[in-house]
């Protein structure tokens, strides 16, 4: 690829590709100045050549809609490696919680900045985002150039003058949000789980989500347990729950839903929810059972992939991630055929925009230009007989060259600016941030 020029980085500028394959075909894309996607075509098109302010010689690479990633707490990038191999309900409440009493805005931020970079390497553009301190989380987004929906993880565990502090930060985060009027960034509401937060928590999240007309994020049947205590305690299923409380929308994203049963995979279906499937994290906690994806998808549903956290993962990868969804629901459904590569690849790339309202997910006239570049030119695309085939089954974050996020250029030959200095920091921030607690006692 030839642009050597640093201004490539700055955004606003018009773009043109050429020589990647595009749709299927040797092809250009033009990116006018709005960051939209002018136009597609066979060729270099030599006439476009003199309107583009950049050129961008893709060198054969494969043109994908970047991908998105539906669950995850950015910020927790700061916890990698802090307590793993643990039971869940352990994990979270002897270690995970304890640690994040200490969190501090300035943490978040720089986790957040350290996992957009970890993100972006994989070619992910856009991101579904639970976590606390979430002005943070939007300002690194903001100057990392990705595009994400952010809530404040709302958790009340019945208590009400907690709930009234989670309404405040979460009416706040509204608030912030709202100030920065920033296409790319947008909030939801964030009831943690149907197991710490109460019907009244759950009811004003659903409320407040159709009020602002804003997503909806929670956490829905990641373990067998959860789902039994959820039966003796309201005499309902998970899912019916949410349903009774308001949360279930074609604008509510369900973490996990490892333990839905057939019942509730059609109440997820009515009601067009994104279900979002966390493999490598629900194999790491043990949780016992792969989300229902057939089931889900038959009835309707928007099925969708995420990484979870970086404690439970270990990280952001997508195309990591998408490999283990293909091979686990395989495995698990004990079927060959189950979710192939085509269907996965929606799952990162249409299913993804559409669960978060990012466009189409797709390379066409009109859309936003959200484009990653693969390079064809490595033994994990050696040979190239099926472009998704290897997206999802062979290719690792190394082949992701160039990532464009609606028209602005976030890496370019394997290059982020800024990369050094923000690991620098998120390091720092992170053993600084381990060692507040251990004086805390
Ligand atoms: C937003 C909240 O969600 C927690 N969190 C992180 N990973 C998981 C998981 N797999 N299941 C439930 N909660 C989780 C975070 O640690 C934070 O406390
Ligand atoms: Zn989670």
């Amino acid at each position: 690829m030839t642009n050597e020029d640093p201004d490539i980085f700055g955004g606003g500028s018009s773009v043109l590709l050429v020589n990647v394959i595009v749709n299927g075909k040797k092809g250009s894309i033009y990116i006018d100045e709005s960051g939209k996607i002018g136009e597609t075509c066979e060729g270099t098109n030599a006439g476009l050549k003199s309107e583009a302010e950049f050129i961008i010689d893709g060198n054969g690479a494969i043109a994908t809609p970047g991908f998105t990633n539906t669950h995850t707490h950015a910020a927790m990038s700061l916890l990698r490696g802090y307590a793993d191999d643990m039971h869940l309900q352990q994990w979270l409440s002897e270690k995970i919680w304890p640690l994040e009493a200490h969190l501090t805005g300035e943490d978040v931020y720089r986790g957040t900045e350290l996992a957009c970079i970890e993100m972006i390497r994989s070619g992910t553009i856009a991101f579904n985002d639970m976590y606390f301190f979430m002005d943070q989380a939007a300002k690194a987004v903001d100057e990392m150039g990705m595009k994400a929906v952010l809530c404040h993880g709302f958790i009340d565990f019945g208590d009400e003058a907690k709930r009234e502090s989670e309404i405040k930060a979460t009416e706040a985060l509204y608030s912030h949000v709202k100030g920065m009027n920033n296409p790319r960034i947008k909030m939801a509401t964030g009831p943690h789980a149907p197991y710490t937060v109460s019907r009244e928590g759950l009811t004003w999240c659903s409320e407040f989500s159709k009020e602002k007309d804003v997503h909806l994020h929670i956490h829905l049947s990641e373990t067998e347990t959860e789902v039994k205590e959820c039966i003796e305690q309201h005499g309902k299923k998970p899912a019916e729950l949410l349903e009774e409380c308001g949360c279930l929308t074609n604008k509510t994203i369900a973490a996990h839903c490892c333990w839905l049963d057939d019942a509730e995979c059609e109440l997820l279906g009515k009601y067009g929810v994104s279900p979002s499937h966390n493999p490598a994290s629900n194999m790491k906690l043990a949780g016992g059972r792969a989300m229902p994806y057939q089931k889900l998808l038959d009835a309707g549903a928007n099925p969708t992939l995420g990484t979870d956290g970086c404690s439970s993962n270990n990280n952001l990868d997508i195309l990591e991630e998408v490999k283990f969804a293909a091979l686990l629901q395989k495995f698990f459904w004990n079927s060959d055929t189950v979710l192939p590569a085509n269907e996965a690849y929606d799952m990162i790339t249409s299913a993804g925009a559409k669960a978060l309202g990012f466009g189409p997910g797709r390379i066409e006239k009109g859309a936003p230009a959200d484009i990653v570049l693969i390079r064809t030119d490595v033994a994990c695309n050696t040979p190239l007989y099926n472009p998704v085939s290897n997206i999802i089954y062979s290719c690792g974050s190394n082949a992701v060259d160039t990532v464009i996020c609606d028209g602005r250029v976030l890496m370019h030959e394997n290059t982020i600016p800024g990369e050094e200095e923000i690991l620098k920091k998120a390091s720092e921030t992170a053993f600084d941030l381990v060692r507040r607690k251990e004086d805390a006692g």
